[in-house]
């Protein structure tokens, strides 16, 4: 029998952020508030001669994922990996970040690195800024929370509040971190627009980042007639960073969403990345 290890990842919704330029990968990323999710990224690897990634989700199945091969690589692994997600990828969910942490969790039980859950979650940030994929997406989703990030990278202060109630959401399609990332234009209006506290609850998250999205210039027209709609019930709702979604707080919040797409619902995650099993 193969030796096989899987793991699983929370992903993150980003409320709001600002980008923090540092000396090197290790001390760039963003300061920021999120909600670290139940739903993420649950990650089988075994060992192989060459590394490969199949991506999975909803019976689909995609090949490849440079951001994965290139942190195996790093590592020194070659590696099978199958990633399975239920959320849309690209759509502002912090899966890349997910898919990270979930297979170098289980590739580092796998292979017996030996390494701390810092180191892994060092390595995993490194792939994500590098590949302009998110920028605080690993230090929030090392634990669980509705968390509020006061510096860039794995060892910044964070402070996590664990609310009990769901987030919903919805996905209108993806918009692709690193565009967004590359441009210095909606980076200076992104900093611009950052609130510069952190949130007390839930709503209040909701309503601070639908300020920082409104500033931010970034809301397309098809997340705008979704907005409103909430705005009309009054439905506590903001775009989620960096996709072309919405999530939303409260209990009208589903039935306001419905009828835009899928309606997930949402638990902020009470733990991070965690190793589900080795076999044999
Ligand atoms: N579940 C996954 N499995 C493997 N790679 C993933 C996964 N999710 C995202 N990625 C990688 O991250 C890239 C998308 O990054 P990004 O736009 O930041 O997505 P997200 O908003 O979901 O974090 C994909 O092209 C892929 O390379
Ligand atoms: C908003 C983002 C830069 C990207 O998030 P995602 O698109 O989910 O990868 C995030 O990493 C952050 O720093 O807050």
């Amino acid at each position: 029998m193969v030796r096989t290890a899987v793991a699983f990842s929370p992903g993150h919704i980003s409320g709001y952020f600002r980008r923090v330029e540092g000396a090197g990968p290790e001390k760039t990323g963003s300061v920021g508030a999120g909600v670290v999710i139940s739903e993420g990224v649950r990650s089988t690897v075994e060992p192989a001669r060459e590394t490969s990634v199949r991506v999975v989700r909803q019976g689909h199945v995609s090949a490849g994922s440079p951001l994965i091969e290139y942190a195996l690589e790093r590592l020194g692994v070659a590696a099978r990996v199958t990633t399975e997600c239920r959320l849309p990828i690209g759509a502002g969910f912090g899966l890349s970040a997910a898919a990270l942490l979930a297979t170098l969790t289980a590739v580092n039980h796998l292979f017996d690195l030996g390494l701390s859950t810092e180191e892994v979650a060092a390595r995993a940030h490194e792939a994500e800024v590098l590949h302009r994929t998110g920028l605080g997406d690993v230090a929030a989703s090392r634990s669980g929370g509705v968390v509020c990030r006061k510096g860039p990278g794995i060892h910044a202060e964070i402070t996590r509040i664990y609310p009990r109630e769901p987030l919903y959401a919805v996905s209108l399609g993806a918009l692709p971190t690193a565009s967004v990332l590359s441009s210095a234009e909606a980076m200076e209006r992104i900093a611009a627009a950052f609130p510069d506290r952190c949130p007390r609850d839930l709503p209040d998250f909701c309503r601070l980042s639908r300020g920082f999205a409104e500033k931010s210039g970034l809301i397309a027209p098809e997340v705008r007639r979704v907005l409103e709609a909430c705005d009309a019930e009054r439905v506590p709702a903001s775009m989620t960073m960096l996709g072309n979604g919405v999530f939303a707080c409260g209990g009208a919040a589903e039935q306001v969403l419905s009828p835009f797409g899928e309606v997930y619902t949402l638990r902020v995650a009470r733990r991070g990345a965690y190793l589900i099993e080795v076999k044999p």
